[in-house]
C-alpha cells in the first residue's frame, strides 16, 4: 500500500532534520519539498519569491503535492504548506501528517540568522511571532499526530515519530 509520511510545522521546527533521520530509521525514501522545488524551478527559494512573488510559490507547492510520485516515502514540507486547504486534503488523503510543535523561542534561535528563508529576511521578530501564533491553529487542524519537541533531542523525536508511523500505518 502506498503510504506517505508528511512532516509539517513552522520554519525551524525540525522538519528537514527529522525527515532525514526518520528516513534512515524506517528505511523509506525521503524528500524535502523545498529542495525538490528548487530542483524543478532551477533557482533558490529567495529567488522564486523575488522574481515571481509568494503567490506563485504557493501554487508551485500545491502542484508539487498533486503530482509527486506515487510511492511510500517521507516528505518534509515547507513551513507554509499546511495553510492551504487543498494541500491539507491531499496530504491527509495520501498518508499520515505529523506536526512538529516547537516553541517560538527555540524556533527563533534556529532561524534568525538564516538567509535562505525569505519570510525571515522580510519580517521582524515580532512579526514572525505573530505569524507563528496565527499558523499554529492550521498545523493543529491539519495534523493526525502532534509531536512536542521542546527539550527533546533529534534522536528522541525521530524515535517517537517512527513509533507513531509504525503504530498507525495500515489503518
Ligand atoms: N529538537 C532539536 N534539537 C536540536 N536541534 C534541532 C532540533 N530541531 C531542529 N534542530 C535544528 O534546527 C535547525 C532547523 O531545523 P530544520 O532545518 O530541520 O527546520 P525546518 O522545519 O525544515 O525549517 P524550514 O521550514 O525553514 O525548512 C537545524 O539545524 C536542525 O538540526
Ligand atoms: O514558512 C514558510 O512560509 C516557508 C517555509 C520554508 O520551508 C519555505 O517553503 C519558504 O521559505 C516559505
Ligand atoms: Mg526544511
Amino acid at each position: 500500500m502506498m503510504y506517505k509520511v508528511y512532516l509539517i510545522g513552522f520554519m525551524g521546527c525540525g522538519k528537514s532534520a527529522i525527515g532525514r533521520r526518520l528516513s534512515y530509521l524506517l528505511k523509506m525514501p525521503y524528500y524535502d519539498m523545498d529542495k525538490e522545488i528548487v530542483k524543478i524551478q532551477k533557482r533558490t527559494i529567495p529567488e522564486i519569491f523575488e522574481q515571481e512573488g509568494e503567490e506563485y510559490f504557493r501554487n508551485v507547492e500545491t502542484e508539487f503535492l498533486q503530482n509527486f510520485r506515487n510511492e511510500s516515502c517521507i516528505i518534509s514540507t515547507g513551513g507554509g504548506v499546511a495553510m492551504n486547504e487543498e494541500n491539507v486534503q491531499i496530504m491527509r488523503d495520501t498518508g499520515l501528517v505529523l506536526y512538529l510543535d516547537a516553541t517560538f523561542h527555540d524556533i527563533w534561535m534556529r532561524i534568525k540568522n538564516d538567509l535562505n528563508r525569505p519570510i525571515v529576511q522580510n519580517s521582524t521578530k515580532g512579526e514572525l511571532e505573530q505569524l507563528y501564533k496565527h499558523r499554529k491553529r492550521f498545523y493543529k487542524k491539519a495534523k493526525h499526530i502532534t509531536i512536542f519537541t521542546e527539550n527533546r533531542t533529534l534522536k528522541q523525536i525521530t524515535e517517537y515519530a517512527g513509533y507513531q508511523v509504525n503504530r498507525l500505518k495500515g489503518e
